[in-house]
């Protein structure tokens, strides 16, 4: 299993990202250059957190149109796995591969805080490892951008097809997000973007591994196909 996790300027949880991978039993992570015409055979890409381009214009508006993404854009149509975290949720929805948009969150502040997630289903390829029985994740956010906004019809589309992977657990909802919603899929569930970080819940010195069973189910779907 080869991770390749892509950088831009600006881009700031690229290294936990890797060492995050890193963590699967067996699996290399490499970093991806913004300009890079190539994504190295990797298996499934990840494009992490971060300020890109500091964020000017519009989050992920700027880094949407980067040499790498248009690989990466082809990779997803191929039916390759792409995971994007925070920024790379707020990127993946600029370019297009995930419905939707996030928007200031409605206090207009960063916000950092730990969160717990409802796991809203256990059986596609960015969640299959979370065990048997566990119906919640404990997953630090950060962000400015983060409340997930999709028209109501469009909403109740991906509801339908079971596109909204993860929801912040009742009461928790940090950014004013619709329907709770912290991470959703493409319509063929290749894609997944969330706005809280797996990738920080990866060590039991800062209180959880959660989010490592994101990045374990990634390579055991790619081990499955
Ligand atoms: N942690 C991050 O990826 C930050 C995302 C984005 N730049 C925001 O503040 O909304």
């Amino acid at each position: 299993m080869k991770f390749g996790v892509v950088r831009f300027p600006g881009t700031c949880d690229d290294f936990d990202a890797r060492d995050a991978a890193l963590r699967v039993d067996g699996a290399q992570a490499v970093l991806l250059w913004h300009g890079d015409h190539s994504l190295q055979d990797v298996d499934a890409v990840i494009v992490p957190g971060g300020f890109s381009y500091g964020d000017y214009l519009r989050v992920g508006a700027i880094a949407r149109f980067a040499p790498v993404m248009s690989e990466v854009i082809e990779f997803a149509r191929q039916g390759g796995t792409v995971l994007g975290i925070c920024n790379g949720f707020q990127i993946l929805c600029e370019a297009g591969l995930l419905p939707g948009a996030l928007l200031p969150n409605t206090g207009r502040r960063f916000i950092f805080r730990q969160v717990d997630l409802d796991v809203v289903r256990a059986d596609t390829r960015f969640t299959s490892a979370v065990p048997a029985g566990q119906t919640s994740l404990s997953i630090p956010i950060k962000h400015t951008t983060g409340r997930y906004y999709a028209p109501e019809d469009q909403l109740d589309a991906m509801e339908a097809n079971g596109q909204v992977l993860l929801r912040y657990a009742p009461g928790q909802n940090p950014n004013g997000s619709l329907r709770d919603i912290a991470g959703v899929t493409n319509e063929a569930g290749n894609v997944f973007g969330l706005m809280p970080h797996p990738e920080h819940a990866v060590d039991p010195l800062t209180g959880s591994v959660d989010g490592l069973t994101l990045f374990t189910s990634m390579a055991q779907a790619v081990a499955n196909v």
